[in-house]
């Protein structure tokens, strides 16, 4: 089943200036649901507006996007927010906790905006507790817990909604190689269990873990690639290959 269609999407900064920019000139794409899949491409390519633009956040200047059958350039602002609040979930690269509220609590945190009963959220929360492996954690800080226990936190957060579809900006991008590879387990984890994933990413090994990796090239896709039955080491170097030749501007 088709969860997500982007059909000619373009973006322009600045239309009416004598410098406008396109950031995004003609992007197709479709995701599956249950698909895993990365966006990699150079600084300034295009992959923040595009996540933006899925995650209702910014308003394609041209062409559709369709998730779960809604398109989302007809929404209001009001429309979005809820959209998103019902519909996506977020990891970022520097978790964005909040410092004040318990792990737990900002586990419950999008629950609690959605006025969720708090029989719902301790409902949730017992199989995430267990399969983040975030038992010894869950009543302590943020500050006080390290950087790959505080993405587990942010990694609950985002499924405790059930959300369509996680959106995931450099999830590794603040961790060390030990601490990115026990994420990305996770993330492998998640997906087998149905998740849908589009993650943003510079790193080849990060994007190695993904099904499908679709780069991005002065706002156009240059390419795509399937994992198929290939190992995590084997993609790693067809994706790293890939981003060479299209640095060194290969077409
Ligand atoms: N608000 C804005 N106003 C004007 N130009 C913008 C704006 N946001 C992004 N751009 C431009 O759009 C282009 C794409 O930017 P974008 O941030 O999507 O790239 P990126 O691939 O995410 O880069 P990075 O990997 O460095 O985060 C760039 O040329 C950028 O300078």
């Amino acid at each position: 089943m088709t969860l997500l269609q982007l059909h000619h999407v373009q973006r322009t900064y600045q239309p009416n200036s004598t410098h406008p920019v396109q950031a995004l000139k003609d992007i197709s794409f479709d995701v599956q649901l249950g698909e895993y899949i990365a966006i990699m491409g150079e600084s300034g390519a295009g992959k923040s507006t595009l996540l933006n633009i899925i995650a209702t956040l910014e308003k394609a200047s041209g062409g559709e996007v369709i998730l779960n059958k809604q398109n989302l350039s007809h929404f209001t602002a009001d429309e979005a927010a809820r959209f998103r609040r019902e519909h996506l979930a977020f990891v970022f690269q520097h978790f964005n906790l909040l410092d004040s509220l318990s792990n737990r609590d900002n586990i419950y945190l999008p629950l609690v905006l959605a006025s969720q009963p708090l029989k719902l959220m301790q409902e949730r929360i017992v199989p995430l507790i267990q399969s983040l492996h975030i038992e010894k954690i869950i009543d302590r800080y943020p500050n006080d817990i390290s950087g790959g226990q505080q993405q587990r936190i942010a990694i609950a957060r985002a499924l405790i909604t059930h959300p369509n579809l996680i959106l995931a900006d450099e999830p590794t991008g603040a961790l060390d190689s030990n601490t990115s590879q026990e994420i990305l387990a996770l993330f492998d984890h998640i997906n087998k269990k149905g998740q849908t994933i589009l993650m943003v990413t510079h790193s080849a090994a990060a994007a190695s873990h993904a099904k499908r990796t679709i780069f991005i090239k002065d706002g156009r896709i240059y390419h795509e690639l399937y994992r198929g039955n290939d190992s995590y080491s084997a993609y790693q170097q067809k994706i790293s290959n890939t981003m060479m030749v299209m640095t060194n501007g290969g077409e």
